[in-house]
């Protein structure tokens, strides 16, 4: 149902919008719809209904979030809006519609206690406020009876934003030696394999089949932030080096899961979306910012 589908976007000048976008010139028979804060801001929840039902999508990728994921230990009425509150009123605006919701979502919902990967029904128990945010806007998604999927990833990165990579690649550049956290691990997921993903599901025809069900998505392998930064700075040729160190000796504000691997196995099967190995993913993203201002 490619033909004539029109998809809305909100959080368009993020990781994943911008991907999203970057893909969006292939499909140039889907009718696409691109929002940032400058068109749609969240925090403006009476703005959010009339916005969406003027474009009558039929398909939500809510790519839009607060994630600064230690500020929100101070900013929790904001985090609470955006990931939350805008979400409650974005899901009740799809099923007014009859459109289908992705509601992107995080590993962080989880606490970390497992040593399996997590299954989209394992209980959340979210350790910071982001990722207590983030389910908050989950099950406000769920409880609004509108079709889609909220669909959970990790360790997002992408040359175009901000994130751990990017954050590496500098702090390669500036320092000598660097201290990384070794007891989180996790799967890190380039933007850009996740937006490929999201295409691949909004035009399924399973999408249209479900209604608030939990799937998720990460690139295939697990490792810990240690790990990435080394294999970071071995990709790139930069001489820096980097030391395993345990989360409190790199204090943070909010608390991360210790383990937060996903289980993707069910979106494999219900959607035959492509899960590369982390590590390859990695070598074809680390050339893109190279290319893409500091
Ligand atoms: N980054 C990660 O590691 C992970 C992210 N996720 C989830 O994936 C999704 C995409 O994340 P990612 O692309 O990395 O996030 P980014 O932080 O890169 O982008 C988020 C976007 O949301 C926008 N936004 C924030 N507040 C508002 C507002 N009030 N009104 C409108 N837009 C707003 C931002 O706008 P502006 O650019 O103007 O600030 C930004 O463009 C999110 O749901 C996130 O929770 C899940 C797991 C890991
Ligand atoms: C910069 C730096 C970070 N760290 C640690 C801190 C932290 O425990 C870990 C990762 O740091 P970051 O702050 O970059 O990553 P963080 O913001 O926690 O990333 C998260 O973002 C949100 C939006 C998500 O949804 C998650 O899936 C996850 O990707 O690395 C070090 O140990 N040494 C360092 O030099
Ligand atoms: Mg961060």
């Amino acid at each position: 149902m490619t033909s004539g589908l029109r998809i809305l976007v909100t959080g368009t000048n993020g990781q994943l919008g911008q991907e999203l976008a970057g893909l969006a010139k292939h499909y140039a028979d889907i009718e696409w719809h691109f929002l940032d804060r400058s068109t749609l801001d969240l925090s403006e929840t009476t703005r959010i209904a009339p916005t969406i039902a003027a474009i009558a999508p039929q398909v939500i990728v809510n790519a839009a979030a607060y994630t600064a994921v230690d500020k929100a230990e101070s900013e929790g009425e904001i985090a609470d809006a955006i990931n939350h509150i805008a979400v409650r009123e974005i899901a009740n605006t799809a099923k007014a519609l009859d459109a289908c919701l992705i509601q992107v979502s995080t590993d962080y919902v989880f606490d970390g206690t497992h040593h399996r990967p997590y299954l989209p029904s394992d209980t959340p128990s979210p350790e910071s406020v982001y990722g207590a945010t983030k389910l908050a806007g989950e099950k406000a998604f769920i409880g609004s009876g509108a079709k889609g999927i909220v669909l959970r990833t990790s360790w997002v990165y992408s040359a175009l934003g901000k994130n751990f990579v990017g954050t590496m690649l500098r702090l390669g550049r500036e320092k000598d030696a660097l201290g990384v956290v070794a007891d989180q691990v996790g799967s890190p997921t380039w933007a850009k394999d996740l937006a490929r993903a999201i295409i691949r599901i909004s035009l399924s025809e399973k999408l249209q089949n479900t209604k608030g069900e939990i799937y998720h998505y990460s690139n295939t392998g697990v490792c810990s932030w240690f790990d990435l930064a080394t294999c970071i700075m071995d990709e790139s040729g930069l001489d820096c080096s980097v030391n395993p160190i345990a989360s409190e000796a790199y204090p943070t504000p909010a608390k991360r899961p210790h383990y937060s691997v996903l289980n993707c196995q069910s979106t494999l099967d219900d959607f035959s979306v492509e899960t590369p190995h982390w590590l390859h993913s990695l070598r074809l993203a680390l050339p893109e910012f190279a290319t893409e201002k500091p």
